[in-house]
């Protein structure tokens, strides 16, 4: 009986040493409940009611106090892993090319099965039925006025009038703004053209570059999209904002470029919600995010519009919807890594005359390469056959 009892007092002790710990530990770390998303370095939710007035003026200050130095802007980020080129992912647009190529290529001259085949080829990779036939008839011209009989100097001929087609206008990206104002690029396009992986790939190429970037989530419709722009931030090392579910995404953008402006970051990369081209009231919500984007202290030096290469010749008409509601500045034609039809390039180029700036390879952040239209119609018609790596540019 007194082993029992001298037991339950040992325990009775031993339990209140143990809870005294743990008390004083719990104190002195305070409580571990995650720090609210706003808090979170890099990252600010807006709170605001989904209907902020950015037409009249600044919605929300951002306050001074909020603001950290600007050294406590993210750290620069290793270079993404070195571009693709581009023959080597055209893999689909070239097979298809291949084959008719070859095919001409293989016939001892020129005959009409020969320009059935070109046009073939070329419809197939989309370029159009119009530009396709005012190539034909410009290469059908060159080689009766060159006196060709060879298919190999016909291919080359319609290399050319290709190339003319695409080249020329201006391919760089514009950084370019007033004195004190923040550059702003504006990504649209319908929905899952790529536009959230396409920012992300810009950050981490500008980041790398040195550049201070904030990525702005316009894209209020789908807490997913934001989400998304906050994990390609937060890779590239990128200021990032976002707003609430469902609210004004002018405002947004508008607060990014005031919080980017005072921070003294040098681009802001702007998301937008995919929208279909037909739907009037979303094409005017996206001329109105132009406008409060262009107002001080930002100014849109780009509008991108992401079009996604395997939609062909409906890549197209989107083109001259969102020309018309947002003034576009260029093109970034995505996923043409699985697609056969990169002839959508001559469409948009000849046909809107907006230059294609950017193209995507794939879905990482080294997946992004500047469009060159020489390399590009070489890497077309490179042979499907010869290994990419050790062919020469011409
Ligand atoms: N193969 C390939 N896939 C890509 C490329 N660019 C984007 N994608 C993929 O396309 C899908 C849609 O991309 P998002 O960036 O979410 O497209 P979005 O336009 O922002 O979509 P919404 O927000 O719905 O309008 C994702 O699975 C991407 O990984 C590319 O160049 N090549």
């Amino acid at each position: 009986m007194p082993e029992i009892l001298f037991l339950l007092v040992g325990l009775l002790v031993v339990a209140g040493v143990v809870v005294g710990y743990v008390a004083t530990t719990r104190r002195s770390r305070g409580p571990e409940l995650e720090p609210p998303p706003e808090q979170r370095a890099g990252t600010t939710t807006l709170e605001r009611p989904p209907e902020a007035p950015p037409e009249e003026g600044p919605a929300v200050e951002v306050p001074p106090a909020e603001v950290p130095p600007v050294e406590e802007a993210p750290p620069a980020v290793e270079a993404p892993a070195a571009p693709p080129r581009l023959r080597d992912r055209l893999g689909k647009a070239r097979a298809t090319l291949a084959g008719y190529v070859g095919s001409v290529l293989g016939r001892s001259g020129i005959d009409a099965e020969t320009w059935d085949e070109l046009e073939e080829a070329l419809l197939l990779a989309d370029v159009g039925v119009g530009p396709t036939m005012e190539i034909l008839d410009h290469v059908r011209a060159r080689v009766k006025d060159e006196g060709i009989t060879d298919p190999e100097a016909l291919v080359e001929v319609l290399k050319a009038e290709l190339k003319d087609r695409i080249g020329g206008g201006d391919r760089t990206l514009r950084r370019d703004v007033s004195d004190g104002r923040t550059c702003v690029w504006l990504f649209v396009g319908v929905n899952g053209v790529g536009k959230t992986t396409t920012i992300g790939k810009v950050a981490a190429r500008e980041r790398a570059e040195g550049r201070q970037v904030l990525l702005a989530a316009g894209d209020t419709f789908r807490a997913a999209a934001a989400e998304q722009l906050e994990m390609w931030a937060e890779r590239a090392g990128a200021d990032f904002v976002r707003g609430a579910e469902g609210s004004d995404p002018s405002s947004v953008i508008f607060d990014g470029v005031q919080r980017a402006a005072s921070r003294g970051h040098e681009l802001v990369l702007a998301d937008t919600a995919g929208r279909l081209h037909t739907k009037v009231n979303l094409m005017e919500e996206l001329a109105k995010v132009r406008r409060v984007s262009d107002r001080e202290p930002g100014q849109v030096a780009e509008v991108l519009l992401v079009i996604d290469a395997t939609t062909g010749q409906n890549g197209l008409t989107q083109a001259r919807q969102f020309a018309e509601a947002a003034d576009v500045t260029g093109v970034v034609l995505t996923k043409l890594d699985g697609s056969a039809k990169g002839g959508i390039v001559v469409a948009i180029q000849t046909e809107l005359g907006i230059p294609v700036k950017l193209v995507g390879l794939g879905e990482t952040a080294a997946d992004l390469v500047e469009f060159d239209p020489d390399e590009f119609v070489e890497a077309l018609f490179a042979s499907a056959s010869t290994p990419a790596a050790h062919r020469e540019t011409p």
